[in-house]
């Protein structure tokens, strides 16, 4: 409630006032040792992470990676910000200074729950910064791992604080006076109220999120890495990912090949028990989410989509997960633009097959939604790859490759998908401000 909120924030302000003060190198040496036990941990964290969201164990490894990775990435930074200097006439100067924002607010979505914490707190603390972060409701198991890891660190206490609840607590969290930033992964919708609320204080925002990202995959790829990047396009976290590349096109050409062959490893994906080693697909978040995306297929088929496969719900062998979200992934064939699947975000395993003859052509359409958060281009052609990513609306482009994520790499969208950035040295400049100091050597020259 708001009195735990406050109280969450108070601590992270006291923390804040030790650890601005500490150089840069003194927070590297923190933010190492917290990677250095994540990655010692991950197995641990790993399992908690499958629990908590009900991804593939095996994928859930791939999310604490990507953290520890973020963690060592900006202590690596943190150590090197630094303004400039600036010589001015009669021996005067000025010069800069990077300075943190105070207590930033994060606020995450359910999917990647660990990962989203680490790629947003790991910034924030490298640039002296303190943050109170709001789990989804859904998922508030594993960030309480993290906040632990970063006081076994070192960090001052309070410095990373955890607050559980919905709406009603980030709402607070937003509005709250000594809020200095707040950086929201989640659904447009909530992204509009974030901003809205955020701007009454006139706080800075950073928004990740949703989209409905195209691929364009050409007749002149290679089909097999092709197939395998439409796979990972659509499948990953039981397809609940932001930059899922569901509007799939294919050249017309290839159409055929391309889609016996994605229905056919489709078919394969290994749907079970997410603690397994070999299952590749665990159960969706929850009953009515699971709802919400069979309803999607429903009305595909109604609009005159063909279900090449899956779109079920599934019911696994072990009869202790018959209670399970489970759903068969499901490829779409015969969608046309206009249709609800081919427009809305459905944040499942779903992928929706389109097929084009124009790079012109298909560029028009790919570009036709009010998302921007990523996009991806198969081809062995490097003058077109190039030539169409630079032409794609689209925060985050893939050429050869889909939904990969390095944190040297800035990671964020265009249009409804948001704007600010997470990783990437860009990032420091959305968690921190710049002082500017102007030094007179002379006498002052007064106008009056
Ligand atoms: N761009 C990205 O990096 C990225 C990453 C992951 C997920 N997403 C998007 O997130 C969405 C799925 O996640 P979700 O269902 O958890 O999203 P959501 O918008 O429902 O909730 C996200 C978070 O916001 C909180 N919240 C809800 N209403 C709020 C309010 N009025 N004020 C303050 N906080 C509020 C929730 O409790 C939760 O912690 C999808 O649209 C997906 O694309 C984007
Ligand atoms: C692939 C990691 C992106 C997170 C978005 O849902």
């Amino acid at each position: 409630d708001k009195k735990e909120v406050d109280l969450a924030v108070q601590s992270a302000k006291a923390a804040f006032k030790i650890w601005r003060k500490k150089s840069g190198m003194e927070r590297s040496r923190i933010l190492l040792e917290a990677a250095r036990i994540i990655r010692e941990r991950k197995d641990e964290i790993a399992t908690v992470e499958t629990i908590n969201n009900g991804k593939s164990v095996f994928e859930a490894r791939l999310d604490i990676d990507t953290s520890w990775q973020c963690l060592e990435y900006y202590a690596g930074l943190a150590a090197s910000m630094g303004g400039e200097h600036v010589q001015l006439p009669g021996g005067s100067f000025g010069y800069t200074r990077r300075e943190p924002l105070g207590v930033c607010v994060g606020i995450g979505a359910w999917n990647y729950p660990f990962q989203i914490a680490s790629w947003k707190s790991a910034p924030a603390l490298a640039c002296g910064n303190a943050m109170v972060f709001k789990p989804s409701p859904f998922t508030p198991v594993s960030t309480l791992l993290l906040a632990e890891i970063y006081t076994e660190a070192g960090v001052p206490p309070g410095l990373f604080n955890v607050v559980q609840g919905g709406a009603a607590t980030g709402q607070f969290l937003c509005q709250h006076r000594d809020v200095a930033k707040v950086s929201f992964t989640g659904s447009v919708p909530t992204g509009k109220k974030i901003m809205e609320l955020a701007s009454k204080g006139v706080k800075p925002v950073t928004l990740e999120l949703g989209g409905k990202s195209p691929l364009i995959i050409f007749s002149d790829c290679d089909i097999e890495n092709a197939v395998r990047g439409a796979m990972m396009a659509n499948f990953l976290t039981q397809g609940e990912v932001c930059c899922n590349g569901t509007r799939v096109f294919v050249q017309r050409e290839i159409l055929d090949k391309f889609t016996e062959e994605v229905v056919k490893q489709t078919k394969k994906i290994k749907i079970g028990d997410p603690l397994e080693e070999d299952t590749r697909m665990g159960p969706l978040i929850n009953r009515s989410h699971l709802q919400h995306v069979l309803g999607f297929i429903e009305q595909a088929k109604n609009e005159g989509a063909k279900v090449l496969c899956g779109g079920d719900l599934c019911v696994p062998e072990d009869p202790k997960l018959k209670d399970g979200y489970y759903m068969t992934p499901c490829v779409l064939g015969n969608c046309k633009d206009g249709m609800t699947c081919v427009k809305e975000e459905i944040f499942g395993p779903v992928m929706s097959i389109l097929s084009f003859d124009t790079e012109a052509e298909v560029l028009e359409r790919a570009n036709d939604t009010n998302f921007g958060l990523a996009a991806g281009v198969f081809t062995r052609d490097i003058q077109r790859a190039h030539r169409v990513v630079a032409e794609l609306q689209a925060g985050v482009c893939y050429i050869n490759n889909y939904n990969v994520s390095p944190v040297e790499l800035p990671f964020g969208g265009y249009k409804m998908s948001g704007f600010g950035r997470e990783n990437g040295r860009v990032t420091i400049e959305y968690y921190s401000q710049l002082k500017t100091i102007c030094v007179e050597m002379g006498d002052v020259e007064s106008v009056f």
